[in-house]
């Protein structure tokens, strides 16, 4: 099967303010296969961000290429929607009007439009906030809004850096499973960046650890923990025998560079 995402050779070098050359990415090469939920891990600074904005087209190497479905990715690539740490809502459009937001861009019918929406707003369970605004609701459902505004453009591949970050632990662990569930209903591929080991742990099928900078590849884990996945999972000798693995993997990356992702 051929990958629907890949980086071959890949290296993405910036200019600082001091002139002075940084190594982000170092000959990376990956590929991602359609339906895959891929967890970054790594040290601060390791080139997790660098990464994701190349496969959004954001930013292009320096060298080397990266790939949808075999096809150089050189613009901003609307197949592949990006999430952020922060909501990025329109303040002044209702929660309807963010999520509709994509759709009027696409030139669909109104009667189609609406009726998009309000299956994602349910998907995330947001039915009956359709008429407020941003600042009227937590943070938690601001990032819904985010979800489902991506949802709803349909891209074929979803890039998450840090989503959950900013909320709190109740919040995230909600967010966390409702993430789940929208991957195992939707069968989009996911390509997600965090610092906590555990949240890599419940959501992957499959863990990319990275070294510290220069950004190369340093272990690739299949995730063969149970599915459906429910945070319950965190109880098992399975994933503790896990996580102790990743860990290691992580600590001398982390000791060599600082900044420890969340055990
Ligand atoms: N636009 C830029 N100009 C100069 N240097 C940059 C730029 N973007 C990233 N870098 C540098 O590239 C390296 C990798 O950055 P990147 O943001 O990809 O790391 P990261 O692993 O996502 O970090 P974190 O976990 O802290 O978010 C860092 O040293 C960073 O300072």
């Amino acid at each position: 099967m051929s990958p629907i995402l890949a980086a071959r050779k890949v290296t993405k070098t910036f200019t600082n303010a001091k002139e002075q050359h940084v190594v982000a990415v170092d000959d990376l090469s990956l590929d991602i296969h359609e339906g895959e939920f891929i967890c970054l891990l790594g040290a601060s600074g390791c080139g997790k961000s660098t990464i994701l904005n190349m496969f959004a087209g954001f930013i292009q190497p320096t060298s080397g290429e990266v790939l949808l479905h075999g096809q150089a990715i050189v613009k901003v690539e609307p197949r592949c929607g990006m999430i952020f740490q922060s909501y990025a809502l329109f303040p002044w459009k209702t929660v309807r009007g963010n999520v509709e937001f994509g759709l009027r861009m696409k030139g669909m019918s109104r009667a189609e439009r609406r009726e998009r929406v309000a299956d994602f707003i349910a998907m995330v369970n947001l039915r009956g906030f359709e008429d407020h605004y941003p600042a009227e609701l937590s943070g938690g459902m601001q990032q819904r809004v985010t979800i489902a505004r991506m949802l709803a453009a349909d891209p074929e591949v979803l890039l998450m850096d840090e989503p959950f970050a900013a909320l709190d632990a109740m919040t995230r662990q909600v967010m966390q499973e409702e993430l789940l569930r929208i991957h195992q209903q939707s069968g989009k591929t996911i390509v997600f960046i965090t610092h906590s080991i555990d949240e890599a742990l419940l959501l992957s099928s499959r863990l990319i650890v990275m070294s510290a900078r220069p950004g190369r590849i340093k272990a690739v884990i299949p995730n063969e923990l149970p599915v459906p996945r429910h945070i319950a999972v965190q109880f098992s000798p399975q994933y503790g025998e896990l996580k102790s693995t990743v860990w290691s993997l992580i600590e001398s990356e982390v000791r060599r560079h600082g900044a420890a992702p969340d055990r």
